[in-house]
């Protein structure tokens, strides 16, 4: 049987399959949502947003997509979305993202985790808990710091295990040699190497 996550990753990576690929970054998808407490078959789930890489105008991240999807929505600027993101006792939510939010992006632009923590400044809840389908491969920033800095912020997380060859070889695919990447990324992970 199947983790209950999976429907989510995987409508994630349908999401991130909509990106234009670029070798400057990864291609991702992100969905937001807001889950009732102790409802472990999630059969009460709200989707809140979803988003993937370059949706929206300029060079976007999913996650950056996803809450400015949501903002726009509720007519109020990216930055302040933490200010209409619901907040009702007995639910929390929740983000799925193919890939571990980046803590650092070689444009120097607003890394997602930073977007991520700020919806709980204001004594709101924001964002309970990520959960994502790979951690980030080294390409551009080397040791990803994304779930550190998560944890770091008091924000849970946790690696849904098992499309990681799926999702690395969406996010690659603008990149010269995806093929290769993807094999190192997979290689890097123990627990991969049989399906390599
Ligand atoms: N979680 C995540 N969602 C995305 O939508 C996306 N594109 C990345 N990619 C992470 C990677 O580290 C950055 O894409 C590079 O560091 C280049 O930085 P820019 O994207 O140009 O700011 N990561
Ligand atoms: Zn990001």
């Amino acid at each position: 049987n199947t983790s209950p996550h999976i429907p989510y990753i995987k409508q994630c990576l349908s999401l991130a399959e909509k990106s234009p690929p670029r070798p400057t970054n990864f291609r991702v998808g992100a969905v937001l949502l807001s889950r009732k407490d102790n409802d472990p078959t999630f059969t009460d789930d709200r989707i809140l947003s979803t988003g993937y890489t370059m949706e929206l105008a300029g060079n976007t991240h999913a996650e950056q997509c996803c809450f400015a999807n949501y903002a726009a929505v509720h007519k109020v600027p990216d930055d302040q979305v933490g200010e209409v993101l619901p907040v009702e006792p007995g639910r929390k939510l929740v983000m799925y993202v193919t890939m571990e939010p980046c803590g650092k992006r070689l444009s120097g632009n607003a890394p997602c985790v930073q977007r991520i923590t700020r919806t709980t400044e204001g004594g709101r809840e924001g964002i309970h808990k990520v959960y994502f389908g790979v951690k980030e491969p080294g390409t551009f920033v080397g040791e990803s710091e994304g779930c550190r800095m998560l944890t770091q912020a008091g924000i849970e997380w946790e690696h849904v295990g098992g499309l990681e060859k799926e999702i690395l070889t969406v996010a690659f695919a603008g990149h010269e040699n995806a093929e290769e990447e993807v094999r190192a990324a997979l290689g890097k992970k123990e627990t991969n190497v049989d399906d390599v």
